[in-house]
């Protein structure tokens, strides 16, 4: 492990941050604070905006190009009068004057940031060289969603942030891990150079409502094929480990560090840490038979309970015809409803966040685990795939 002089950087900095806009200190004037979430159209931007517009005294402006991202996640705040919408691609300059910018913009599902590497790269690099230029512009904090790809395939577990990972420069993934290297690098350059208010986060897996159902994440996959009656696809060889968090959790973490006096990089992910093949199991369990064979169950007074007693727990019911009630053994088709599919380039094989950062110096840590969590999709999901409850 690389020693952690120059992690965090909080003592680096030369110059002290730009003025801040006039409308700040003036005595007479209290504006709104104006926030710019980029790639707010997107599943964590548009949780976050939720978050921050509950606050009267918060202006939201979402620039997104729609790339990954939908006006429809935001629709409840379309006209609103302290929210605005543009349609804009971050590569590209942006004159908008803003008191924070959190700096989401940037395709996340690896299906996705792998169909345009150079764009993915372009996005990562000049995207964030834009929002630092327009941050010392105007004098804004600007916060960064850095990710736990930066360590890579780590070969320290779990990855506390003075780990320098261990990546691939040139390999399938590297547009977005090597990007997002290179974005924080920007950060602290514009922070030790040009003294501007920087927040760094390294984002692990995260996961809610609105994630896109297509968009090949494996939360989303598990949950989508389980209400469909698709067999789960685990990508070999299923040993690999994520850490899940969920969304308003992310959230509460990402307001806490840019109103915090941290740059970072921090970790923010919970730490609770499964395989895919138990995710698998997980998923299953909640979903494989609350698509309406979990109302029959109960109606015959059955639960989890008596499935697990007869080692059950494990099997999916495929057909209902070929459930029986005889002499009170619950007969279920053996058949396992999890495919192992190949996997792709990299795959890192573990990770899990050491979280002792956020703990203290933001006082935060999730609260929802797994299993709370993956339920609260269900409703969300069923809607946008039209699967509706089975009686
Ligand atoms: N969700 C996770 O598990 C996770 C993990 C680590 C880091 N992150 C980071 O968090 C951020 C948000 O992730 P997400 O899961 O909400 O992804 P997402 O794909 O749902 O959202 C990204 C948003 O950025 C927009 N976008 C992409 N390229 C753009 C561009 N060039 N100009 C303007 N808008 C652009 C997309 O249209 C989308 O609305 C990303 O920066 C991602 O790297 C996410
Ligand atoms: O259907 C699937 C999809 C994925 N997987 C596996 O699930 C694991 C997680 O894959 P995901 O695509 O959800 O996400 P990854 O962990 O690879 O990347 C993720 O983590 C860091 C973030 O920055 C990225 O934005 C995010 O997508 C991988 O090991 C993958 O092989 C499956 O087993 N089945």
């Amino acid at each position: 492990m690389a020693n952690n002089s120059s992690n965090g950087g909080e003592k680096t900095t030369t110059k002290p941050p730009p003025q801040p806009s006039p409308l700040r200190n003036s005595k007479f004037f209290q504006s709104n604070m104006r926030i710019l979430v980029t790639g707010g159209a997107g599943f964590i931007g548009s949780h976050l905006v939720d978050k921050l517009m509950e606050n009267k005294k918060n202006e939201v402006i979402v620039v997104d190009n729609f790339f990954t991202g939908s006006k429809d996640n935001l629709r409840k705040w379309i006209g609103h009068p302290r929210f605005e919408l543009i349609r804009h691609d971050v590569t590209e300059p942006l004159l908008v004057e803003v008191d924070q910018i959190y700096h989401l913009a940037c395709p996340a599902s690896p299906i996705f940031y792998k169909y345009n590497p150079v764009k993915t790269i372009k996005t990562n690099v000049i995207g964030t060289l834009n929002m630092l230029g327009l941050a010392k512009r105007v004098g804004a904090r600007i916060l960064l969603t850095s990710t736990s790809e930066v360590y890579g395939d780590p070969l320290v577990h779990p990855q506390p942030e003075s780990y320098w990972g261990n990546v691939n420069p040139i390999g399938v993934r590297s547009c977005y891990d090597e990007g997002k290297r290179v974005a924080e690098t920007l950060m602290f350059d514009y922070h030790r150079q040009h003294g501007i208010e920087i927040r760094i986060a390294r984002i692990f897996n995260t996961y809610g409502p609105r994630m896109n159902i297509d968009d090949g994440r494996v939360v989303s996959n598990f949950i989508a094929q389980a209400l469909r009656d698709e067999p789960l696809t685990v990508q070999l060889p299923g040993t690999q480990t994520r850490s899940f968090c969920f969304v308003s959790d992310m959230v509460d973490g990402l307001i806490r560090l840019m109103e915090g006096e941290h740059t970072g990089p921090i970790n923010i992910g919970n730490p609770g840490e499964f395989t895919m093949l138990e995710l698998a199991e997980t998923v299953k369990e909640e979903f494989g038979l609350a698509s309406g064979k979990q109302d029959q169950l109960h109606r015959w007074g059955w639960g989890w309970g008596h499935l697990k007693k007869y080692g059950m727990h494990k099997i999916v019911i495929k057909h209902e015809s070929r459930m029986k009630l005889a002499e009170g053994i619950l007969l279920i088709n053996p058949e396992v409803e999890i495919k192992k599919v190949e996997n792709t380039p990299d795959d890192p094989r573990q990770r899990k966040p050491d979280i002792t950062k956020a703990k203290e110096l933001l006082g935060w840590e999730p609260k929802i685990k797994l299993r709370e969590g993956l339920p609260l999709m269900e409703e969300d999901f069923r809607l946008r795939l039209g699967v509706a409850k089975k009686k």
